[in-house]
């Protein structure tokens, strides 16, 4: 029997039903996750994006309001606005099952609940968003909308969600936080954000803070005065300074030590700047947009980001999904590349056989758009003729499967370095671990995000 493609998330606070779920729905559907803290939920719809969740309501010993159920929902809908839930309750309360309705609950469940019943209603959840994102999908196409959106390009039903937001937010001057992998199109919906907004002809600043050294960061973000230092031969105006009355984009902020987050808080709680060397507070009128591919949410559990900064820049977000999650976008995009390569290069008449466009479409993209755009970019400089066949691609291996025979040929080589032999722990750690990043860093002994960190450096 094959399975249903789709994502299901569990969340009941009593493991023994965690565990029977389990067994019974991954016969059924793709991939099931269960946890047994709901406050893990805001972590886990970052990390991946699910179809459906199965949300038990009542969470401490002895509830039975319901009250912590309504309050996960909530959470749930705003992080992922179009996710499915059913609620899950043992307590049959037609007054609870209308309000869980009217909240965005799509179903309800009876505990304890039976087998088909539960299967058939969860089947039923997903091939509805299926078909939903289907037939937006091809409405978008049919009528030409959303097809191009501020700098992206995109059908899915996944990015028409981005487009919608970036349309509800962009005319406010909250603070959005975005969130995704490398190459999914963060700064493009940065700009969009600002090009939409009020500040639309003022500066987009960009600082990226994973390119500012620790020494640098308070010159270069808050300013100097004449000889506060060395290399200060005049007095400076910080980017933080620059920014003001237009947008600050703070890119990659799940890079900066606890001890830069908390200078950083001070400015965009005060709202003012003091310029290194003097004391005069200089106030900065700000609309501030931040990204990060970290794992934001695991960061502040492990004690490596400040949560009262999450909180500060949180107040909208934005995920965009990778394009793995979203293949109906994948020719559309390719055909965009194409068209703008074959141009810059001059070769009008290249154009994708029906068997390269497959390959395409099943590779898992870890680098995203930006790897579709490379990749489409040196196929049309080097093939030959006019067709694009898979071989002018380079598919790097999936982390299972070839994977493991590229890690063990790097222990081969002959470099001992010790950047060498980390990135060989590493890429060893994930391939026995199937790239599970909690059981790798476990390995490892070192924390999630360190582990992500060290990813990231060595390009993994
Ligand atoms: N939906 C899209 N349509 C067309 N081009 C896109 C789209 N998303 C991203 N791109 C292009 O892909 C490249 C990467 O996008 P961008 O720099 O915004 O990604 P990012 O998530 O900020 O990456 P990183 O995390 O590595 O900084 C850019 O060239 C951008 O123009």
């Amino acid at each position: 029997m094959s399975k249903i493609p789709c994502k299901v998330l569990v969340v009941d606070d009593e493991e023994d039903i965690l565990m029977a779920g389990k067994l019974l729905l991954k016969q059924y559907f793709d991939v099931v996750v269960t946890t047994s803290d709901p406050y893990r939920i805001p972590g886990l719809l970052q990390e991946q994006t699910f179809d459906v969740v199965l949300l038990d309501m009542n969470y401490s010993t002895g509830a039975t309001s319901s009250k912590e159920g309504f309050h996960w929902l909530k959470q749930i809908l705003q992080l992922s606005p179009n996710i499915t839930v059913i609620l899950m309750t043992a307590y049959g309360d037609i007054e609870l099952a209308v309000r869980a309705l009217k909240e965005g609950a799509s179903d309800f469940v009876l505990k304890p609940w039976q087998n088909e019943k539960l299967v058939a209603i969860l089947k039923t959840a997903c091939q509805n968003r299926d078909s939903v994102s289907k037939r937006s999908a091809e409405k978008a196409v049919r009528e030409n909308t959303a097809y191009h959106y501020d700098g992206f390009i995109g059908v899915s039903a996944a990015m028409q969600r981005v487009y919608q937001t970036i349309d509800k937010v962009a005319a406010t001057d909250a603070n959005v936080l975005i969130l995704g992998e490398n190459g999914t199109g963060k700064e493009v919906a940065a700009r969009a954000l600002h090009k939409k907004s009020k500040r639309a002809g003022n500066v987009f600043e960009i600082v990226d803070l994973g390119a500012i050294s620790t020494t640098l960061f308070e010159s270069e973000l808050f300013g100097h005065a004449k000889g506060a230092f060395t290399d200060a031969r005049e007095e400076r105006a910080g980017r933080l300074e620059a920014a003001s009355g237009g947008t600050l984009f703070l890119d990659e902020i799940g890079n900066l030590s606890l001890a830069l987050q908390a200078k950083l808080l001070t400015v965009l709680q005060s709202r003012q700047v003091i310029r290194l060397g003097t004391n005069k507070p200089r106030p900065i009128d700000i609309r501030l947009i931040c990204a990060t591919n970290m794992p934001l949410y695991d960061m502040v559990r492990e004690g490596e980001f400040r949560q009262d900064l999450l909180y500060r820049i949180n107040t909208v977000e934005i995920h965009l999904p990778p394009l793995r999650e979203r293949r109906e976008d994948i020719k559309l995009l390719a055909d965009h590349f194409l068209k703008v390569y074959c141009q810059k290069y001059n070769r009008p008449d290249l154009h994708l056989n029906a068997d390269t466009l497959r390959r395409l479409n099943d590779y898992h993209w870890p680098g995203n758009i930006r790897e579709l755009d490379h990749a489409m970019e040196r196929a049309v400089i080097l093939c030959d003729g006019n067709e694009l066949h898979p071989d002018d691609f380079y598919f790097a291996p999936s982390e299972n499967g070839q994977h493991k025979q590229h890690v063990l040929e790097s222990i081969h080589d002959n470099d001992y370095t010790l950047e060498a032999l980390e990135k060989m722990m590493v890429q060893k750690a994930l391939v026995k671990h199937s790239g599970n990043i909690t059981h790798a860093a476990k390995e490892l002994g070192i924390t999630r995000t360190a582990l992500y960190r060290r990813i990231e450096k060595h390009g993994l």
